[in-house]
């Protein structure tokens, strides 16, 4: 395999320290950030190390569950649920070499947490975590929308996780041990994409690393990648942040959503060990109004939005499973 092409581009660290008394030096550092790179690493966020630890150690304690009993609450297409190696990315036409289960707020999650009995306060324990990581979204929400002229609420009320279908969804991930003797095969952790949400937060573990960036996409209705990639430090204290399709879509593609993955490990210096991630998808309410203040593209709903993206994404995969049968 070739080997990958590099290159170092700073991402922006940015504190959310003294937050009300801050919001306008934070908003500025937010803009900047993710008309730039699209990603950016927070810090002095309010969730200490410990508590991020706690929900790593309550993850890692449902992904050793057997596997019948976490296919007691399996995936389905509202995005909920667990699954393993299913996931196909555009990008590489095969299965990601890894187990996830999603979490949601709301009623479509009715049956498909994991039940006491299996694993005890699972369900308070992962909501409680939710819940701190919405109010963090929230903040960020409020300075997104002071930088693209919306009322400061505007973005808070269109992903309300009080509505009983809101479609927020946190995901917990755990990529498989891999081998470092190369047998032959390709595992892909998790295959370049970018994320069709608002904004996604990723907890990551010290020393598990594997997520790259590569930046440079100019349009949000584009799904081309580039080839060099930035590696992004996996460090247990930071919440790395990166924008999705819909807050570009959102902003007449002002701000970027940036193609990331999680490499299929394969070169010298490559983690090849078990890596637990936990990603926060900030997606809006069916019936919010998807427009960005040029009015760039036509008004569309959540659930409008949602769909297309969904479609696009099927489409592209088929692209490239034609094209693998081809070869
Ligand atoms: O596990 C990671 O670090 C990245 C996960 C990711 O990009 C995703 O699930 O969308
Ligand atoms: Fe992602």
């Amino acid at each position: 395999m070739a080997q990958t092409r590099y290159v170092d581009r700073p991402i922006p660290q940015i504190s959310l320290a003294d937050f009300d008394a801050r919001i306008d030096q934070i908003t500025t550092e937010l803009v900047s950030a993710a008309e730039n790179v699209g990603f950016f690493t927070l810090i002095d966020h309010g969730i200490s190390k410990k508590d991020v630890d706690a929900i790593f150690a309550t993850s890692k304690s449902f992904f050793d569950l057997p596997d019948a009993t976490k296919a007691t609450v399996p995936w389905n297409a509202n995005n909920v649920g667990w699954e393993k190696n299913s996931q196909i990315r555009p990008s590489t036409g095969k299965p990601d070499s890894k187990e996830s289960y999603q979490l949601q707020f709301g009623d479509n999650m009715n049956g498909l947490w994991v039940t006491d009995e299996h694993l005890a306060g699972f369900r308070t324990t992962a909501l409680d975590f939710m819940y701190r990581v919405q109010r963090i979204s929230e903040n960020l929400m409020r300075c997104f929308a002071r930088g693209l002229g919306f009322p400061e609420t505007f973005f808070i009320d269109c992903h309300d996780v009080a509505r009983p279908d809101s479609q927020t969804t946190m995901r917990l991930l755990h990529y498989f041990a891999l081998p470092e003797e190369s047998d032959g095969k390709v595992y892909h952790r998790a295959g370049a994409h970018a994320d069709w949400d608002f904004l996604t937060l990723l907890f990551q573990k010290e020393g598990q690393s594997g997520l790259e960036i590569c930046p440079g996409r100019e349009v949000v209705t584009e799904f081309g990648i580039g080839d060099e990639w930035t590696k992004v430090e996996a460090k247990t204290g930071e919440i790395v942040c990166n924008i999705g399709d819909l807050l570009m879509s959102w902003s007449d593609d002002r701000f970027k959503s940036t193609f990331h993955r999680v490499k299929a490990p394969c070169e010298p210096g490559d983690y090849f060990g078990d890596r637990y991630s936990i990603a926060y998808f900030n997606q809006p309410c069916k019936d919010a109004l998807i427009q960005g203040p040029q009015k760039k593209y036509p008004m569309v709903t959540g659930a409008q939005f949602t769909d297309s993206a969904m479609k696009r994404n099927f489409a592209a995969l088929q692209e490239k499973l034609k094209m693998l049968a081809a070869a």
